[in-house]
């Protein structure tokens, strides 16, 4: 089975291509990228909730080539500022999008409020469009806290902004393994292995049917 990674974001190429490396049981997926498909441009997010721009981006990518596609539409919700910037986060600052410019609009936007009051969580949402038409989605969320300053230079987007308690780190502080342990996008992933598993390798029919 071949499926293509229908991103433009690089930063989220680099983390899909280590999730399927790091597998500790490699499903028999060729995987390819839109660099395998450069006359594919940018495909507008014209939908309202992460699960609609992922399916758009899906099934766009999938419909075009006739492969089956596996898109992320993912983003930062902050409380104190009733879930913004949401499904705009690659564009907060406007266009073109641009990370530096995000984030210094968000701190510029949560200045003076107390670290207690800055929680915050990145949210994955994954389709997987199958040219047959079939739909699947799996969805991930990371918690934590937007910081006062950056900290770190892995990851990307607002990785230097996101502060996790528990490590005392912001995800750009965090090595790329432990990134792609904990994140939304890992955590949706996981759930999107398992219904790659099903779809490659379905249960055989039960000999008969349970007794209820
Ligand atoms: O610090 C971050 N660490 C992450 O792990 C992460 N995941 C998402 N984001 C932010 O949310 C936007 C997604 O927007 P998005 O889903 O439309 O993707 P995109 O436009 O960058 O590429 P594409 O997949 O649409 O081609 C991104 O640009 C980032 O600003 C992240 N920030
Ligand atoms: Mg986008």
């Amino acid at each position: 089975m071949q499926i293509i990674i229908a991103t433009k974001n690089m930063g989220k190429v680099r983390e899909f291509e280590a999730m399927t490396e790091s597998q500790k049981a490699p499903l028999p997926i060729q995987w390819l990228s839109l660099r395998d498909f450069p006359e594919i441009g940018e495909i507008e997010e014209t939908g309202s909730t992460f699960r609609e721009n992922a399916l758009l981006k899906a099934q766009t990518v999938a419909n075009i080539t006739g492969l089956a596609a596996l898109s992320d539409d993912s983003g930062l919700q902050v409380d104190a500022l009733g879930g913004a910037p949401g499904i705009y986060s690659a564009r907060y600052a406007g266009e073109p999008k641009d990370d530096e410019r995000n984030n210094a609009k968000l701190l510029q936007e949560l200045q003076g409020l107390p670290f207690e009051q800055r929680t915050a969580r990145f949210i994955c949402v994954l389709a997987l469009a199958l040219p047959d038409g079939q739909k699947f989605f799996a969805e991930g969320a990371c918690h934590g806290f937007i910081a006062k300053e950056k900290a770190g230079d892995g990851g990307f987007g607002y990785d230097p902004l996101f502060y996790l308690p528990f490590y005392h780190k912001t995800m750009a502080q965090l090595s790329s393994t432990v990134k792609n342990s904990i994140s939304h996008r890992a955590s949706a992933m996981e759930k999107m292995f398992f219904l790659l598993r099903a779809l490659l390798f379905p249960e055989p029919e039960p000999m008969r049917k349970p007794n209820f």
